[in-house]
């Protein structure tokens, strides 16, 4: 698979990123020249999740650094980082990329590579430690792993987090079966992490995410991972809808509940959850389902994109760092 997100050519070349809105039916890429394109594919989904999302928005400021003046390069990216609001790392990439800008948007692009090439080596990092973990908690056996939305390269510019813990116990045969959330109402359990599952060869089930708690309960599921969008000082993690009711179930049937992502997913400057800023989606994302409405004509819709994990209820949070304070958290006693 080519990088999620990346840059082809010299200055005069483009974003490419591996399109998620085709898949699984068609691998293709994309490529993205200009600032309202890129907006335009963060928007839609065709380039998500955390990490990828700050590879995307450093590149978006070479774009707007090569074709205009510093000043409305600078608007230019603040246009970028506000396209989605809840993963944290969306700003951070724009604004590392934006730190080289006085040095001219040759600079830019350098920054944005080096970006990309930490991208993986740090995530590859915070899932060799969240395996690690996982380990210890649950033995060294072949293990049953419950996962969330999408954490896998697709995610990230290459590797993973959460997913990437499956990668390195699949290397070492630790992997009996993968449960992927189907992850309402975007699917991208369903079509994202069941194809990077199927391509890697790791046994696997979609379940409806209203089945991950029954599965618990019939013990199915030795550990939960997940990844994040952001993580706020005291520990709390903003992650796909879904992920709350997760970890909940989990501690009620006392099963490990790992949160893994780069140290960039964690946002210092918010003391918790509550100032998490969550987006809030089009209302026809659920009352249409393939384009077809499923409600009647005029139903209304609550559909956050996100929601909020309480720390108490994180075992760990896992980064390229280690263990991120764990004894912060009552679940950690685990
Ligand atoms: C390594 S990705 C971590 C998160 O970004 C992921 O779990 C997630 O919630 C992605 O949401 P998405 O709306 O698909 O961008």
């Amino acid at each position: 698979m080519d990088r999620t997100v990346d840059w082809a050519g010299e200055l005069d070349g483009a974003i490419v990123i591996v399109d998620q809105c085709a898949l699984p039916g068609s691998y293709r890429t994309s490529r993205i020249d200009t600032v309202d394109e890129l907006i335009d594919a963060i928007q839609r989904l065709a380039v998500r999740g955390a990490p990828a999302l700050g590879a995307a928005g450093a590149l978006g400021v070479v774009l707007a650094a090569r074709d205009a003046d510093s000043a409305s390069a600078r608007r230019q990216a603040e246009r970028i980082a506000s396209a989605r609001p809840t993963a944290v790392n969306l700003r951070w990439g724009v604004e590392r990329a934006l730190a080289a800008l006085p040095h001219g948007a040759e600079a830019v692009l350098a920054e944005g590579r080096a970006l990309l090439a930490e991208d993986e080596r740090v995530n590859r990092a915070a899932s060799a430690n969240a395996a690690e973990l996982v380990l210890r908690r649950c033995g060294r056996q072949p293990l049953r792993l419950l996962t969330h939305c999408n954490t896998g390269a697709l995610a990230t510019v290459a590797w993973g987090t959460a997913l990437g813990v499956v990668w390195h116990l699949h290397a070492e045969g630790l992997v009996e079966e993968v449960l992927a959330d189907e992850t309402r109402p975007l699917l991208q359990g369903a079509r994202l992490t069941a194809w990077e599952l199927a391509r890697a060869g790791v046994p696997y089930r979609v379940l409806p995410d209203s089945a991950a708690a029954s599965a618990m309960a019939a013990g199915l599921v030795d550990c939960v991972l997940v990844g994040a969008d952001r993580i706020a000082a005291n520990g709390d993690v903003a992650n796909k809808i879904g992920t709350y009711p997760l970890a909940i179930s989990a501690a009620r049937h006392g099963i490990p509940f790992v949160v893994v992502a780069p140290s960039s997913t964690v946002d210092e400057t918010l003391a918790s959850g509550s100032g998490i800023e969550i987006e809030q989606r089009a209302a026809d994302e659920v009352t249409h389902s393939g384009g077809v409405r499923v409600t009647p004509e005029g139903a209304r819709a609550y559909n956050p994109a996100f929601d909020v994990t309480p720390a108490e209820l994180v075992t760990a949070v896992v980064t390229e760092h280690g263990v991120r304070s764990p004894e912060k958290t009552v679940r950690a006693q685990l």
